[in-house]
């Protein structure tokens, strides 16, 4: 495909998913329907789509329209490239250029530029403070590829070394201790034997600093509430010596855990809701709850547009259900870690505060925001003690 016919594919994708559709379905219909279309023009097509979901407020304002044709055309003009020789109606090349594709406004408002939604500003500033528009300039750009090396298997020099013979480069990355950064190549990973022999695993930095959090000893028993597809299940597990169990309200999302513990080379058991109260009591109760996602926009950015003030109180009451009933399955002296993967303060400190008022014999014993300024997705953990 020429890139002209990329930025074509782009603009059809688009419109599917200002109609409703999911990018990744949106994506996988165009897939199945372009069998002309190599490796590399899905690559290409599926970072034009995301980049402009991402930065779909500045796009559409610098395209002069929220369709799939402003928005490839608010992308190009972000750029700084000229449209003009892409936009020829040549080919698979998107119609020229009209006078309704007006030429952008010379400055945009704050808001617009940083492609924050209005309603999310006065709460994002109170959370972030004077990183507001840093990090919300951050959230425009995609996210950085990060690994964890599987600590119980290979050292993380040991991990770069065999990533580097597959053509992958890595480094360390400061979050965490067993965090590297992919640098090149990070498309290969999934294909790669120090991937599929289970030496690395992917998962962003700062969920990897949240697990390092966690005041893990050998012999605990810990339990993951909130396991999902068990990346910080994983994550605990390579600390070593743990009887740990994970659970998930929606069982299927845990479907391939065992498969991956597997290839880790971990033991773990996985809990139905009915059985955990012949389990507890737990010494460490991890809830990795539902949230808005607000940390992780920069890898689904859909979400950022898609949260309203509803959905958001609901949220609330769910995590706010999810740490009244995990409590109790903590044995005294033990801990319970909270941890979302969004900057608001409502899903955060103001969450804890909220359940600490309402819980006699719990104590915060630490917590931390952390931004993509720090190099991963935003996310925070508490870690609450019961007492003795
Ligand atoms: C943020 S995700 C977990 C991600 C996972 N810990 C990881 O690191 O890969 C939140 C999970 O909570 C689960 N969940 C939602 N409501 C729940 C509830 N009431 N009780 C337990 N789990 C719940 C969801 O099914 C989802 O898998």
């Amino acid at each position: 495909m020429t890139p002209a016919a990329r930025l074509s594919a782009a603009i059809d994708i688009l419109d599917r998913v200002l109609a409703g559709n999911s990018a990744e379905q949106a994506l996988t219909n165009w897939g199945r329907a372009s069998r002309f279309a190599g490796s590399g023009d899905r690559l290409a097509v599926r970072d034009l789509v995301f980049a402009a979901i991402r930065c779909r407020r500045s796009f559409a304002a610098l395209g002069g329209a929220e369709t799939g044709r402003g928005l490839v055309l608010g992308g190009l003009r972000d750029a700084g490239v000229d449209p003009g020789p892409l936009f020829t109606g040549q080919g698979h090349a998107p119609p020229p250029l009209t006078e309704a594709d007006s030429l952008p406004p010379t400055e945009l408002p704050d808001l617009v530029a940083l492609d924050c939604p209005d309603w999310l500003a006065p709460p994002l500033r109170a959370a972030l403070g004077a990183d507001f528009a840093p990090v919300m300039a951050a959230l425009r750009a995609r996210a950085s590829v990060f690994l964890r090396v599987n600590s119980a298997r290979i050292s993380r020099e040991g991990a770069i070394a065999a990533l580097a013979s597959e053509g992958i480069a890595a480094q360390p990355h400061g979050l965490s201790s067993f965090a590297l950064e992919v640098t090149e190549n990070a498309r290969k990973i999934q294909s790669s034997q120090t991937y599929l022999t289970g030496l690395v695993e992917l998962q962003d930095a700062a969920s990897q600093a949240v697990v390092q959090a966690l005041p893990l000893r050998s012999g605990q028993r810990v339990l993951d509430y909130c396991a999902g597809g068990g990346g910080k299940t994983l994550a605990m597990a390579a600390a070593g010596g743990l009887q740990l169990f994970a659970h998930d309200a929606n069982p299927r999302r845990m479907r391939d855990l065992p498969a991956r513990a597997e290839r880790a080379g971990v033991r773990l058991r996985l809990l139905e809701t009915a059985d955990l109260p012949r389990h507890a009591p737990f010494d460490l109760v991890l809830t990795d709850v539902p949230c808005s996602g607000s940390g992780s926009w920069r890898r689904a950015p859909e979400a950022k547009w898609a949260l309203t003030p509803a959905r958001l109180a609901e949220l609330c009451r769910i995590q706010a259900g999810i740490l009244d009933r995990v409590a109790p399955l903590v044995a005294p002296g033990g801990h319970l870690a909270y941890a979302t993967c969004s900057m608001l303060q409502a899903e955060n400190s103001a969450q804890i505060a909220a359940f600490l008022a309402r819980s006699p014999g719990w104590l915060l014993q630490s917590s931390r925001l952390f931004t993509p300024l720090d190099g991963g997705d935003g996310f925070f953990v508490a870690i609450l003690r019961r007492n003795p």
